[in-house]
Formats: structure tokens, sequence, C-alpha cells
């Protein structure tokens, strides 16, 4: 422990979510950009053996503010987080990392009576999000109620709780809540429905304004950049006769073009180009219409585009 303390100096740190949704995926993101690292049991800084970065586990809720006073260079967590703990204006975004995908929505009871936002006007909310929630809700209540009856505490009351909140409106404690909604299964689970969303959101790298090491923030950032494109593409290799290229390059445009070889048989050419995984069935359909042959995908383990 008291050598962590003492190799921290020279290090730059990165905060990682500790637990709960992200973590896993913020794990793997790190075994995929080569950054190595051991973590002594229950120990939450971990110094990465490769690379002059220490890892700093923490609650996502706590990153963005860690990453925006400038206690740590570098972090991950939710877009959500960091407009919750009002930091946008003092983060630099660099990264959307496709995980921890999901949408803050106002959800009620199925069975209540209240069908829209604005029945919730002056009702209660409980939400792990007062800051989103208090927003939302104020704008709401400018708008349907007077001054006087805000006032008055007719406003629409915001209570924090830290989880479980779809258990708040059985409980009796809200008339609505606002929470995440990914699948939707918490949601039904709970005989509740979203009646609005209040944005979507998902994992990001950011940084703070000076970070120790800029240069190895940016190393760090293609690193991981290399991991998501590769997650995101595959190469797809095929032959197809030269009068037919143009038509198929088509196709296949690669992120830059397509890499074209001749074949010993002069007639035909082989195609290498990077497609994304979502539209490869469709896009391999396609070339065998116009008489590709040979097609091959392959997956890619990592890359730099
Ligand atoms: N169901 C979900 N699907 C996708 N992303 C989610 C989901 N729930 C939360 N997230 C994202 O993960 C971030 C961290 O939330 P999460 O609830 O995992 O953290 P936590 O509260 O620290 O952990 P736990 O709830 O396990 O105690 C959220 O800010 C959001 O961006
Ligand atoms: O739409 P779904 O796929 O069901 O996901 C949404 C649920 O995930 C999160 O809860 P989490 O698992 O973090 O539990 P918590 O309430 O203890 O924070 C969120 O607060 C929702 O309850
Ligand atoms: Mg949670």
């Amino acid at each position: 422990m008291a050598d962590i303390m003492n190799n921290l100096s020279d290090r730059l740190l990165f905060g990682i979510p500790k637990k709960g949704r992200l973590h896993e995926h913020s794990l793997a993101l790190l075994n995929g950009a080569d950054i190595n690292f051991y973590r002594h049991n229950r120990l939450d800084i971990a110094l990465v053996q490769n690379l002059p970065i220490a890892l700093v586990f923490l609650p996502a809720a706590d990153i963005a503010k860690y990453v925006a006073d400038g206690n740590v260079d570098l972090g991950i967590t939710g877009q959500d987080m960091i407009l919750e703990s009002q930091v946008d204006d003092r983060v630099v975004h660099l990264l959307e990392l496709g995980f921890g995908k999901c949408k803050l929505q106002v959800q009620v009871p199925i069975k209540s009576t209240i069908q829209k936002v604005e029945d919730l006007v002056g009702k209660r909310i409980v939400t792990s999000y007062e800051v989103l929630a208090n927003d939302y809700f104020e704008k709401l209540d400018k708008k349907h109620l007077n001054e006087n009856q805000r006032k008055e505490g007719e406003k629409t009351k915001i209570e924090f709780v830290s989880g479980s909140v779809e258990a708040a409106c059985a409980l009796g404690l809200a008339d609505g809540i606002v929470d995440l909604v990914e699948s939707g299964e918490t949601m039904r689970a709970a005989g509740l429905h979203a009646i609005a969303t209040i944005n979507s959101t998902q994992a990001i790298l950011f940084r703070n304004k000076n970070p120790s090491n800029p240069s190895l923030v940016s190393k760090i950032t293609s690193r991981i950049k290399g991991v998501i494109a590769a997650q995101k593409y595959v190469l797809l290799s095929y032959n197809i006769h030269r009068n037919t290229v143009s038509e198929a390059t088509k196709i296949t445009p690669g992120r830059q073009a397509p890499t074209i070889s001749p074949l010993e048989n002069n007639d035909w050419v082989e195609v290498q180009s990077m497609v994304c995984k979502d539209d490869v069935a469709e896009i391999m359909d396609k070339l065998e219409e116009i008489g590709a042959k040979d097609i091959l995908v392959f997956k890619i383990d990592n890359c730099r585009v």
C-alpha cells in the first residue's frame, strides 16, 4: 500500500467505475488497449505495469467530479453522470465508448391516472438524478404554475434515493420516478411505464482540462479508439471480376478506401474492406448477387483507423 502511494506522483491518474454496469466493460477496454495492471484485493488504486498510469477505481457517480476538479486526469463514466454532476463545462469529452447505453425516463405506474408529464406537476418524484429531474420539472412548473403557486410550495417535489428507484411508487413514496431504462425489464417488473424521455446516455472517455501528461492521454485515447473500432468492424475479403469492381466497391467503400490486389488470373481482383459488423450479412448478400466469390469475414482483434 505504502509503495503504491509513493508511486503515484509521476503517474497519470485514470478513474475507472469500480462496480455497476460500466465496470466490466471498462476492464475489457483496458485489456484490449494493453493497459496491464495488478489490483490488490480491496485496494482501489492499481499501478499499470507497462505505462506510467495509476488506475483509480471509483463509483461512476464520483468520477465526473474528480476529473473536473483535477484530482484525476482521465476517466470513464456515463454522460448522465457528467450532466448530473454539473461539470460538463469543466471536462473535455474524448470518445463515446458504445456501452452503458440507456435513457433517463419519467415513469409512472401503469395503473395510475397520470398519463402525461403535465399530470405530475405539483406531485412527488423520486430519483437518483436530482439535478436533471429538478431541471426538467422546474421548466414544467414554470409553464403550468404561476409564481404564487410556485412560492406557496405547489411545485413538483423531487426526492433523492440512491438506488432501487423503481420501488418508490409501490411503496407510496412517489407519484412518478425518474430513472434509467435500458431493456425496460426493471420498469415493467415494477408495473411502471415511461411517459417521457429526459435524455439518452452512454459511457464516455473524458479528461480534465489540464491533464498532467497530455501525450499519454492521446496515446490512451488512440488505443481505446482502436479497440472500439475493432469491436465495431470486421474485415471482408472477396474476389471479383475486374468489370464489376466499381460496382462492388460501392457496396464496400471501406473507411478510407478498399484495398484492391491483382490475382494470378488477370480478369479477377481481390478486394479487402472494413465493414460494420451489423451490416455484414446484407453486404455479403449484395456481393454474391453481383458475382463476388470466396467472400471471407475476418474478426479484427485491434486496429488504428
Ligand atoms: N441498465 C443500464 N444499462 C446501461 N447502462 C446503465 C444502466 N444502468 C446504469 N447505466 C449506466 O451506468 C452508470 C452507472 O450506473 P450503475 O447503476 O451501474 O452504477 P452504480 O450505481 O455505481 O452501481 P450499482 O447500481 O450496481 O450500485 C449510469 O450513470 C449509466 O450511465
Ligand atoms: O431497463 P433495464 O435493463 O431493466 O435497466 C434499468 C435498471 O438498471 C439500473 O439499475 P441497477 O441495476 O444499477 O440497480 P440499482 O437500482 O440498484 O442502481 C437502473 O437504475 C434501472 O433500475
Ligand atoms: Mg445503479
